[in-house]
């Protein structure tokens, strides 16, 4: 999907890094795919909403060099999907995730390579960020390092009463490389990402939800009787933002991103021409023919 027309080429296809930056993504993928185990699983249901599990249960869903291709890949499909309309991603078994799997961060440890993962990361979570979906990460358990980065990648967070997320990356040596310290920075302020980073801060649902990174937070089972599954608890909640036809929501989204990544006259203009593509189409005739009064 291109965001808008007048989006830079290179932000147009979703990605920030291509081949004039030195990028060859068939090169790391080849790389990448000696590091099997886990994958990136894709629901894409009825309700427009599509559900993404990080699933590499046995490594507390660390980051495989598989699912990160699996990761792009489910991208490209998202990108693909015109009746889509919102995005949960969550992680199987109760956790979310762990971050860059440790085995394949200890093997492609030299500068080239880690250079080249975190140009394809990076451009699989902007194109992520980027989908016309209203997306939320769904976090239970933990989100360390990479898993951290990921739920920045999202429009919204959810945080199950319990829930931890940690910027780990300090304690390993290293800063985010997967675009989640820009991203963080834009979510919550510089002052307040200085301190999640150079603090490695465990942030819980109430000090997350203080400081803007996280939107809601979820009841678990253990905590209270009767709750709904945190899934579910997820879709109700983001349903509020995508009742509606796909169009309409999917525009929402690609005037708020716009707004969001341009310069102001830029952004206005696309948000011209996002407009003319839901001005006079079905959803908005109907409305009029409807005479809706919005008590
Ligand atoms: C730019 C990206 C930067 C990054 O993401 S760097 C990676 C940052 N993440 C980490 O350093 C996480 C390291 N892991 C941990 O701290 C702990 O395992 C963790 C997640 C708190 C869970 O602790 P526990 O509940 O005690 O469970 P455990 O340690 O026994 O883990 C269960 C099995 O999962 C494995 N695991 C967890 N995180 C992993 C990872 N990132 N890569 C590879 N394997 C990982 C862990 O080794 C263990 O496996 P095994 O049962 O010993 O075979």
């Amino acid at each position: 999907m291109s965001v808008s027309p007048r989006l830079p080429q290179r932000q147009r296809s979703g990605c920030v890094y291509s081949s004039i930056h030195g990028f060859n993504q068939d090169e790391i993928k080849e790389k990448l795919q000696a590091f099997h185990g886990g994958s990136i699983d894709l629901l894409k249901q009825d309700s427009g909403i599509a559900v993404l599990t990080i699933n590499n249960p046995s490594r507390m869903n660390a980051f495989s060099g598989s699912m990160m291709i699996d990761l792009e890949e489910r991208v490209s499909q998202l990108e693909n999907w015109p009746e889509g309309k919102g995005l949960i991603v969550q992680g199987a078994a109760e956790t979310f995730c762990s971050g860059s799997d440790l085995n394949a961060v200890r093997a492609i440890s030299n500068q080239q390579d880690g250079m080249k993962m975190c140009m394809f990361m990076q451009n699989a979570l902007t194109r992520l960020l980027r989908l016309p979906l209203i997306s939320v990460a769904l976090v239970e358990g933990r989100a360390l390092g990479g898993g951290a980065e990921l739920t920045t990648a999202c429009d919204f967070r959810l945080m199950a009463a319990g829930s931890v997320i940690q910027f780990v990356h300090k304690h390993m040596g290293l800063v985010p490389g997967w675009g989640g310290a820009a991203r963080l920075v834009h979510l919550v302020g510089s002052q307040n990402a200085l301190k999640l980073l150079g603090g490695a801060v465990k942030v819980d649902p109430e000090l997350g939800v203080n400081i803007g990174l996280v939107d809601g937070v979820l009841e678990g089972h253990q905590k209270a009787e009767g709750a709904a599954p945190l899934l579910q608890q997820a879709e109700n909640w983001l349903s509020r933002y995508t009742k509606g036809p796909a169009p309409v929501i999917q525009a929402v989204k690609k005037v708020v991103l716009s707004g969001r990544e341009l310069p102001l006259s830029e952004a206005l203009r696309t948000e011209k021409d996002i407009f003319g593509t839901v001005w006079g189409a079905p959803a908005n005739l109907e409305a009029l023919a409807s005479k809706s009064k919005h008590k």
